[in-house]
This record gives structure tokens, sequence and C-alpha cells, in this order.
């Protein structure tokens, strides 16, 4: 009885303690120092992840190393952690749609650093990004990875820490990490697993296989495919699919995506807390009080 309540304590702390934002996983006791592995991943420049945000809420992350198939370099990984930072107090944010430059998502990791990192150094990488996926999978926001062209390796990884994944059509998801002699360390896996299932996750792992859109609505993996290939009508189409979910205050569509995460990842007892207590931050608010005065009707 007494381990059991400790036992619940531990795990209640831990996943509060997980639940805050920019907290790792991994700390010096897991040989795991973010400002020496920043300092490595400076030397590995090219590219850029760019970032905009409109006035509805909605910002549109670009992977930007079309000479690589938009492949992370490691300033490009710098500077996720640092838009994911700028995301996660975006107060007025509400979606957020990832998408590739030229037309292609993202090949994965930039093979130059894979060939020249030592393995303390390419396992802290891989601490490095899992951290940053991580926090982009739990920011406030209603997320879509938009896949264009390619989605190999890391990159299939990264569409994971999304909300969503849209396809277009000819498009394709794939993890080659096998075909590389690895696996999956960006968090991919662990997501897949939630996403579609351990057998379907081992299936898509074992035999690397190409995940085309059709496939991928099949699994459960995409929602949608878009009708459109070319880059810019498919990101339309992907702004105005995002926009019926994130109509409305930002406030109520942040607190949407919370209780979301804590019935996600946390124990009952814990979800049903945390679900209190966001409930507690809309209650009264200037969205409430609006309907509450409008005597709103929902037929
Ligand atoms: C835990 C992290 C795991 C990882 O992410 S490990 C990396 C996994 N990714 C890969 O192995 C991708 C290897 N690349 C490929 O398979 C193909 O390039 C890919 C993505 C299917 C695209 O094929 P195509 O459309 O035919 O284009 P292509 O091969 O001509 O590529 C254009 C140029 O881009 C380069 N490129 C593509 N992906 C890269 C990468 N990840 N790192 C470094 N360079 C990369 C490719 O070598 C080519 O360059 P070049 O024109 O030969 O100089």
């Amino acid at each position: 009885m007494a381990v059991s309540f400790w036992n619940n304590l531990l795990q209640i702390t831990k996943n509060r303690v997980l639940q805050q934002r920019g907290v790792s996983l991994y700390n010096y006791t897991h040989s795991y120092e973010e400002h020496v592995i920043k300092k490595k991943l400076k030397q590995f420049a090219g590219g850029s992840i760019n970032l905009s945000k409109d006035g509805s809420g909605i910002g549109v992350l670009t992977l930007n190393n079309p000479r690589l198939m938009n492949a992370f370099t490691g300033t490009m990984m710098l500077e996720l952690q640092e838009k994911v930072t700028e995301l996660e107090n975006w107060k007025e944010g509400k979606g957020l749609i990832i998408h590739g430059a030229e037309n292609t998502f993202c090949s994965g990791s930039d093979l130059n650093i894979v060939k020249a990192v030592s393995l303390q150094d390419g396992v802290n990488m891989c601490v490095f990004i899992q951290n940053t996926l991580t926090r982009l999978m739990r920011l406030p926001l209603i997320s879509v990875a938009l896949v264009q062209g390619k989605a190999v390796g890391g990159g299939a990884e990264l569409t994971t820490a999304c909300d969503f994944r849209l396809m277009t059509p000819g498009s394709e998801i794939r993890f080659v990490h096998k075909l590389m002699g690895l696996v999956p360390g960006w968090g991919g896996a662990t997501r897949l697993v939630q996403l579609i299932g351990s057998r379907n996750a081992l299936k898509l792992l074992s035999g690397a296989l190409k995940v085309d859109p059709e496939r991928a609505v099949r699994l459960g993996l995409a929602e949608e495919i878009l009708p459109s290939s070319d880059e810019t009508g498919s990101l339309e189409e992907a702004c105005t699919w995002l926009n019926q979910y994130t109509e409305g205050p930002a406030d109520v569509i942040q607190a949407i995506k919370k209780v979301v995460i804590a019935g996600r990842e946390l124990h009952l007892e814990a979800a049903l807390r945390e679900e209190k207590d966001i409930f507690g931050t809309v209650w009264g608010g200037p969205a409430n009080v609006q309907a509450l005065a409008q005597r709103a009707k929902h037929k």
C-alpha cells in the first residue's frame, strides 16, 4: 500500500516535470551536457529553419536546405530549437505547419555529420534533437506536417512529432534507418508505435517500407491526401485544412491542445487533475463570458 502510494507520487511528479516546457529527459548523469553538444553542432553549418507567423495565429516552419533534400545540418538543429522556444512563447499562436523547401520534406540527418562524429557525439546529438522534437510535440499549437516529396530517416521521425500529417500525391514517408544500420533515435519509433500500433510500426521499420499517401491514410499515419502536389497550392490547402480546427480564440485552442497532451501522456489521475487545472484557465475567460452573454446555441 505504502509502496504503491510512493510509486504513484513519483510517477505524478515525474510526469509533471516532463510536461514542463524546455525540461530535458537527460542531464549530466546521462553524460549529456547541452552546451557541449551545441558547440559541436555549430561546426556543421548550412541551410536554415525559417518561421513565419501570420495574424490569424498560424505559423509556417520551413526546413530550408534544398541542395541536400532539406537534410538537417548542425546549425539547422540549433535553429529548430530556437524556433520551438519562440513558438512555446507565442501567446496568439493556434496552429503550425511544417514543410520543406522546394517541394520535398526532409531527408533526415545530414550524412556528412553522421560520417564525421564519434559515437558519444552522435548519441548526444540524438538527445539534443529528441528533446527538441519532444518540445515540438508538446507545443500548445495544433501542428501539421505537410509532406511533399520525401520524408526520409529523421525526416520521417519529424513528421511523427506533429499532431497530423497531410500528404501530397506522389509523396512518401520512409523510415530508412535499418538500411543505414540504425534505428530511429529522434523519438520517431516511440511516437510511431503510439500512432499506428506496434505491429504496423514493426513492419514499417523492419521493412524500411515506402509509405505512399494511400497506405499512410489506411494505416492512420496520415489524415488526408491533398489534391495539389505543387508547393504553393498544397500549402494553401494545408492552411485551409488546419483552419477548421484553429477557429476561435488562441487561449481556448491552446487549452484544448494541453488537455489532449495531458490525456495522452499522463496516468489517469494526473491527467484528470491537469485537465481540471487547464479548465480553470478558461472558465470565466473572455470567450466563455461572451458565449454566455450571447446565449449561444449549438444546433
Ligand atoms: C537518427 C537519424 C537518422 C537519419 O536521418 S540518417 C540519414 C537518413 N537519410 C538518408 O540516408 C537519405 C539519403 N538520401 C537518399 O536516399 C536520397 O538522396 C533521397 C533523400 C531519397 C532523395 O533522392 P533523389 O530525389 O533522387 O535526390 P538525390 O539523391 O539526387 O539527392 C540530391 C542531393 O542531396 C543529397 N542528400 C540527400 N539526402 C542527404 C542527406 N541526408 N545528407 C546529405 N546529403 C543528402 C544527395 O547526396 C544529393 O547530393 P549530390 O547531388 O549527389 O551531391
